[in-house]
């Protein structure tokens, strides 16, 4: 008989789990490994909420395990390192995205691209090597091999440095691979939550032009003056989508759900590229005479790999970019999944695990 989430490990973890597809999360007892060779333990003060974590509690991708103890953005202070490990000490501040392991012998692991891993484990939701289930940052310990562990650099705040780990890296390396990176050009972000409020900090820092593409106005103002952007499109608008028909270089579109990416395409230029990251529970129609017409593109792009999460973060550090962010206690998550699914939120939870996760 396999073994209880608390009994698996020899070391005591706490934290909070979803027990089934309603996706309310509660205290939840459960255990990590000792600190291996290659180990990197640390304390985890701040975690992110991203809609993964809200599609996954309520199993909305229909892969999701339970309990489910979500949460990729962890960051914290290491506590204790392996006896082979190089690059961390006890004391520094380190952090965790959204993997915690790969095969390391395939083409992409060879090529940096641990992310397109077909054995990549999960933060969470996923099965370490070893059968154990993988347990997310929503709780006290994290506990991984420090290949997976990301140093934060010393400027960034940890609450509001701590989304960049999945929503950074999500939005930062589509605009390279994509070429959606060369001073000049133009880019569309739709969606402005957690990932398109960053992609617009990466655009700007590219030295884009970049216009936030919308369904409500509420966000103009703060989009323009507050996240940098250059110009505000509502999409429901007639004559404003018209007037910016075939503007733009590309779009990277965030968006949690089912919307039409028709009227996305008029907006791209021909050999324009459209980039979904959004993961939406119902796929969306694909228009194919556009990508024939004018030979436009529709590509897509999960995360990033380790090396280029640390790229990613260090040219956070050096353009001060970080998230706008809501900090909340551990105990507010399920109010603020509720105020997630009504995007009700700029621009990202982070919850306070440090001065607030406390055992049951
Ligand atoms: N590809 C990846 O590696 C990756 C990584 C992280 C998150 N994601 C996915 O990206 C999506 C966005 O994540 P997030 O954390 O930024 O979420 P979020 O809730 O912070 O932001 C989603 C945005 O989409 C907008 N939106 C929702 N429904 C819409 C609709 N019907 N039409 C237009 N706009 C709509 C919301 O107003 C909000 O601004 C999620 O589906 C998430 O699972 C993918
Ligand atoms: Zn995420
Ligand atoms: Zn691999």
């Amino acid at each position: 008989m396999s073994k209880s989430p608390e009994e698996e490990h020899l070391r005591k973890a706490f934290g909070w789990a979803a027990r089934d597809t309603s996706g309310v999360l509660s205290p939840f007892k459960f255990s990590r490994r000792a600190t291996g060779d290659e180990d990197v333990t640390f304390k985890v003060l701040y975690c992110g909420v991203c809609h993964s974590d809200l599609h996954s509690v309520k199993d909305e991708w229909r892969f999701s395990s339970y309990p489910l103890l979500p949460g990729h953005e962890i960051v914290g202070i290491v506590t204790e390192v392996g006896t082979s490990v190089t690059k961390f000490k006890v004391g520094d501040k380190v952090g965790v995205g959204c993997m915690v392991g790969a095969c390391h012998t395939c083409d992409n692991c060879k090529n940096d691209l641990e992310n397109y891993c077909p054995k990549m484990i999960q933060t969470y939701n996923s099965t370490h090597y070893d059968g154990t289930k993988t347990y997310g940052g929503y709780s006290d310990i994290m506990v991984a091999n420090e290949r997976y562990i990301i140093r934060m650099p010393e400027n960034l705040p940890l609450d509001a440095g701590a989304p960049l780990l999945c929503a950074g890296i999500t939005v930062y390396s589509p605009l390279k691979y994509y070429g959606l990176c060369k001073p000049g050009m133009h880019l569309g972000v739709v969606g402005l939550g957690g990932l398109g409020h960053v992609a617009v900090k990466f655009a700007k820092a590219f030295g884009l032009k970049v216009t936030v593409i919308s369904t409500s106005l509420s966000k103009k103002q703060e989009a323009i003056e507050r996240l940098g952007a250059d110009a505000f499109l509502i999409s429901r608008d007639q004559a404003q989508m018209e007037a910016a028909t075939a503007t733009m270089d590309g779009i990277i579109d965030t968006v949690s759900a089912k919307h039409p990416l028709l009227p996305l395409f008029s907006l791209i230029k021909p050999h324009g590229k459209i980039i979904c990251v959004g993961a939406p529970e119902q796929p969306p129609e694909l228009p194919i005479f556009p990508l024939l017409m004018e030979r436009k593109m529709i590509g897509g792009s999960i995360i990033g790999g380790m090396k280029e999460t640390q790229e990613m973060i260090d040219f956070a550090g050096k353009h001060n970019i970080t998230a706008d962010i809501e900090v909340i206690p551990m105990d507010y998550i399920n109010t603020a999944m509720e105020r997630l699914v009504k995007a009700d939120v700029k621009y990202r939870f982070v919850i306070d695990i440090g001065k607030t996760l406390t055992p049951a």
